[in-house]
């Protein structure tokens, strides 16, 4: 076999889709309304081969990502670490406030995400996180790279990419 060769898996399906609401603030106090999108999620992973000759297993990405996926269908995405939205929990309900403007939302409707803004980029990192335990799990693992990709809106993709530890 040719020893330069370089191997990626990359998962991508009908059903790696989640429906959510959001609002993000952009250029320093603009913040957008309440609105919703169909939210199209791929991941990638980079590395050698292993035993099987799998970079990594797609069965394992596949339904790792789905359970991340499905932890954010039909929720209230809101961001935990914004400078200027403030979001408190109170008894079974969800407060969101930005200046004057406050939503309130059923708790179980919403999902806290620690991250400083909701933007498709901080999605992307946070689903990243969600499958590092599973991408680390192997000890002998070589794997180099995680590459998670979120479409927002039709042809409008943010990519992160992270690093993968080595054991
Ligand atoms: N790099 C990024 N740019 C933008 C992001 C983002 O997360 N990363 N997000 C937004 C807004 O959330 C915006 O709501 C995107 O939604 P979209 O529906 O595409 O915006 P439009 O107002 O153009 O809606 P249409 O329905 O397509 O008219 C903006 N940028």
């Amino acid at each position: 076999m040719n020893n330069s060769a370089q191997y990626k898996v990359r998962v991508t399906k009908d059903h790696l889709v989640f429906s959510a609401a959001h609002f993000i603030t952009f250029n320093g106090n603009i913040c957008e309304r309440l609105h919703g999108h169909n939210w199209r999620v791929a991941a990638e992973l980079s590395g050698p081969l292993d035993e099987n000759c799998y970079v990594f297993d797609f069965i394992a990405l596949r339904d790792r990502l789905q359970k991340t996926v499905d932890s954010l269908d039909h929720r209230v995405l809101l961001p935990m670490k914004h400078h200027m939205i403030e979001v408190s929990e109170i008894d079974e309900e969800v407060q969101a406030t930005f200046e004057k403007r406050r939503w309130v939302f059923p708790k179980e409707d919403c999902i806290l995400l620690p991250i400083e803004n909701t933007t498709a980029e901080l999605i992307a990192h946070w689903i990243g996180l969600q499958l590092m335990p599973v991408i680390g799990s192997n000890a002998s693992s070589q794997l180099e790279l995680l590459q998670i990709e979120v479409e927002e809106n039709f042809g409008q993709w943010a990519i992160c990419q992270l690093a993968i530890p080595q054991n």
